[in-house]
């Protein structure tokens, strides 16, 4: 990056009080002192931990030349003022980084399940034909072939921006992104100039941060009300909803953008028909306005069709030719700890799987009922730190759902694991139910019991190869500890 003159820089904030102060060259913008560099601009950060204005004075020492804050500080270099760091910092990272995202086509998927699924299932598409793709999500970060791990789904402005100039500089076309919703009411996409926002459902997840259904819809709702007021001919905007989402209908009239609607059970411009689910995955009639096709798919479940619907619009939009798309999502195996089959020679299923919602736990064992025809185990544990009103609901979906529920621990964080099971317990009285805290325990406990045709489910971690308790992140991966423990009973 070429340096910026700090004014140069303010300019892109549109201040009325013109910041008079010194006109040093800025390197980079950090909002983390662990970050700072010689040169830095560090942003100072009211979070929910920690005050960054308490961390400005380190931040100089580690050679910031200036400081954005809310308020003045008594430090050596300039100090500019502003209402809002947060938001500023969207705008000044967009600005720095050269506002990247007007040079990409930017997809963006919004929703409580789903999103990291159908970003991997659009980029996939767009690779197929013929271009250059990022990815931004919760597996990771991916620019051409090279990845980054990632701490949030949806990462802060700064991260952000820096990795789209990253693709730019790569020469990707396309970057495809799941938004959050802690990022949309963080203002984290704030100036991110997206094509195509697509939706794939609302269900409860995240009430401990936004505390209530509709002011959970409502952090949701902005990705659509913010995309693009212009009817642009050469950048047209989609929004892509899930017509069986009742939420669609709010957010279709809260958006001026171009809508196009998938779905299964109501009337969508994309839908999907006559489906049937095989023991090698699922097929499904496909009707859309350039015609009808039949989809055979690797992926299994309805909520699979979901997210294919989603990809199959968003890709249709960019102008990707129906029966092209459609070879490459026939094609895909699957994601990543998403329905994952783990396979090391014994005679019952074993799947790992990410859901750590009601609506996905409630999906994925209804789809794993439709082929299992003796015993369904299912291991869940619930987050800590994370909405406390999901656990008993998540903890009765398991009961009534499977055969042989096993409760245990998933990612504790600052919690005592015990606790997090009794507000499981809860939800699950009168019911029959094993309680092992010890993941590794509980998934032995499971493979240890299973008899040829039995399923098991182990729920909540998939991809994740740790396991938070307190401060510490363990190394643990759902599907070593189940191959582990199939190779200890089979030798
Ligand atoms: C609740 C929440 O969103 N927290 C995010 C927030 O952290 P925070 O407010 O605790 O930050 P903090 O530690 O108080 O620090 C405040 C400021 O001081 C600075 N600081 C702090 C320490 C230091 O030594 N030096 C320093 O400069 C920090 O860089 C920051 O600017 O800002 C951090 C930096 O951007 C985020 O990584 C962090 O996400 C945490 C890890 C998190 O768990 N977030 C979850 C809830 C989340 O956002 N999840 C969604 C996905 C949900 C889904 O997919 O279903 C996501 O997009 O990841
Ligand atoms: N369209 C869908 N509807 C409901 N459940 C789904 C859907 N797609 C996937 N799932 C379930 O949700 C789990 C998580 O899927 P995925 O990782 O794609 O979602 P996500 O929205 O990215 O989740 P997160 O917010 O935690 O990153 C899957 O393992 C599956 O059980
Ligand atoms: N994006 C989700 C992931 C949850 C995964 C689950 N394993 C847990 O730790 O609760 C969250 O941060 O709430
Ligand atoms: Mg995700």
């Amino acid at each position: 990056m070429e340096n910026l003159k700090l004014h140069t820089l303010l300019s892109n904030l549109h201040s009325l009080t013109k910041f008079e102060g010194e006109n040093p060259d800025i390197a980079s913008i950090e909002h983390d002192t662990r970050k700072v560099v010689p040169g830095s601009l560090f942003i100072c950060i009211k979070g929910y931990t920690v005050d960054g204005h308490d961390f400005a004075d380190q931040a100089v020492k580690a050679g910031a030349v200036a400081v954005l804050a809310e308020k003045p500080l008594p430090l050596t270099v300039p100090v500019v003022v502003v209402k809002d760091t947060q938001r500023a910092m969207a705008v000044l990272a967009d600005a720095f980084y050269g506002h990247p995202t007007q040079a990409l086509r930017l997809i963006g998927i919004t929703g409580t399940n789903g999103k990291t699924t159908t970003s991997h299932l659009i980029e996939r598409i767009f690779r197929d034909a013929g271009e250059k793709t990022g990815l931004i999500g919760t597996m990771f970060t991916k620019i051409g072939d090279k990845t980054y791990n990632t701490k949030n789904t949806t990462p802060d402005s700064i991260t952000l921006q820096k990795a789209f100039h990253e693709m730019c500089e790569n020469d990707v076309d396309t970057a495809v992104m799941e938004v959050s919703s802690h990022a949309l009411e963080l203002g984290r996409v704030h100036g991110c100039d997206f094509d195509i926002a697509v939706f794939t459902n609302l269900t409860q997840d995240h009430l401990d941060f936004h505390g209530t259904m509709e002011r959970y819809k409502h952090a949701k709702s902005l990705f659509f009300s913010q995309l693009g007021n212009a009817f642009l001919q050469n950048r047209p905007k989609f929004a892509i909803l899930n017509a069986d989402d009742e939420a669609s209908e709010d957010f279709i009239k809260w958006t001026a953008a171009h809508i196009l609607t998938y779905g299964i059970d109501r009337p969508a411009d994309l839908r999907a028909r006559d489906i049937s689910i095989t023991a090698k995955g699922t097929e499904f009639t496909l009707e859309t306005p350039q015609g009808l096709r039949r989809v055979t798919l690797k992926l299994a479940g309805k909520f699979s069709v979901y997210n294919v619907l989603a990809a199959i619009a968003a890709s249709l939009c960019a102008g990707i030719a129906l029966d092209e798309i459609i070879a490459s999502i026939e094609d895909v195996e699957g994601v990543s700890g998403r329905f994952e089959l783990v396979n090391a020679g014994q005679d019952f299923s074993v799947i790992v799987d990410y859901a750590h919602t009601p609506d996905s736990l409630e999906n994925v064992l209804r789809t794993v009922s439709e082929f299992a025809r003796k015993k369904i185990f299912v291991v869940i544990g619930c987050g800590g730190d994370r909405d406390k009103s999901k656990r008993p609901i998540m903890a009765r979906i398991a009961c009534d759902l499977a055969t042989d529920p096993i409760f245990t621990s998933d990612n504790p964080r600052s919690e005592d694991p015990a606790a997090i099971l009794k507000d499981m317990e809860a939800g699950a009285a009168g019911k029959t139910y094993q309680v092992i805290p010890d993941r590794k325990d509980a998934i032995g406990y499971a493979v240890s019991k299973a008899t040829a045709g039995d399923v098991i489910l182990i729920a909540g971690k998939g991809h994740e190869t740790y396991q938070i308790i307190g401060d510490k992140i363990l190394d643990f991966d759902d599907r070593v500890a189940a191959k582990e423990a199939i190779a200890l009973r089979f030798g």
